[in-house]
């Protein structure tokens, strides 16, 4: 079954929806960006989040202390490394990780190979902000990739619409989506229902 990240909650309501629809993490976003929340608002939020989910915190080139404060202040499973953090902050830091590498060519999918995490988030570069842009990515390009697919989380622009032909193309373990869950600017719980429906229903029509 493919997993599904939700990515960038901050209400109760969404936290719900997402845990309802059958997300396997929740995400929640403490660098800058429009979804930026507190490590104390997040912490509130956690406690919605039964222990089969797991609880992810996205960062943006973090100091030590801001991540040890989040881990330990909101319970987080994994910790979502968004920006330019080397290989080595990641290994002394010691959390479950996801690394995340913004593809504008070949060259930024190679650099995964210098990391040793639990998964590698391929999405597309930002705009505004270091993620989350809403924009799509070549997927031909993680064609050669030598990580297994097993570890491969496929991000960028995702929706209930185009879910589908990326995960039959890429085969990713998990897909994550912020803005194809939102509508004006906000999350939206029917998108959040219909994202998961639609990814799910496109891995069991593979597996058929
Ligand atoms: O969502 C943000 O605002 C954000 C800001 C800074 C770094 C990462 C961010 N989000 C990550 O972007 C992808 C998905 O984005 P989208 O579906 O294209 O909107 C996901 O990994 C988020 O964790």
């Amino acid at each position: 079954m493919v997993n599904v990240k939700i990515c960038g909650l901050k209400e109760e309501i969404h936290v719900q929806s997402a845990v309802e629809s059958g997300a396997t993490w929740i995400g929640f976003m403490f660098a800058p960006s429009k979804r930026r929340i507190s490590v104390e608002r997040a912490a509130d939020l956690a406690i919605l989040v039964p222990p089969h989910v797991k609880r992810v915190g996205v960062f943006v080139n973090p100091t030590e202390q801001e991540v040890r404060e989040a881990v330990e202040k909101v319970g987080l499973d994994y910790v979502q490394y968004h920006g330019t953090e080397d290989a080595e902050f990641i290994k002394k830091l010691g959390y479950p990780s996801i690394k995340a590498f913004s593809i504008r060519g070949y060259e930024d999918v190679e650099k995964a190979s210098k990391y040793d995490v639990d998964y590698y988030l391929f999405d597309a570069p930002g705009t505004d902000y270091s993620g989350g842009s809403g924009n799509v990515f070549d997927w031909s390009l993680l064609e050669q990739l030598s990580i297994s697919k097993d570890r491969i989380i496929l991000a960028g622009g995702l929706n209930s619409e185009n879910v589908g032909r990326a995960i039959e193309q890429v085969c990713p373990f998990g897909v994550d989506v912020s803005s194809g869950v939102e509508s004006n600017g906000q999350k939206d719980s029917k998108l959040i229902k219909e994202f998961i429906l639609a990814a799910k229903k496109e891995h069991s029509s593979l597996k058929a």
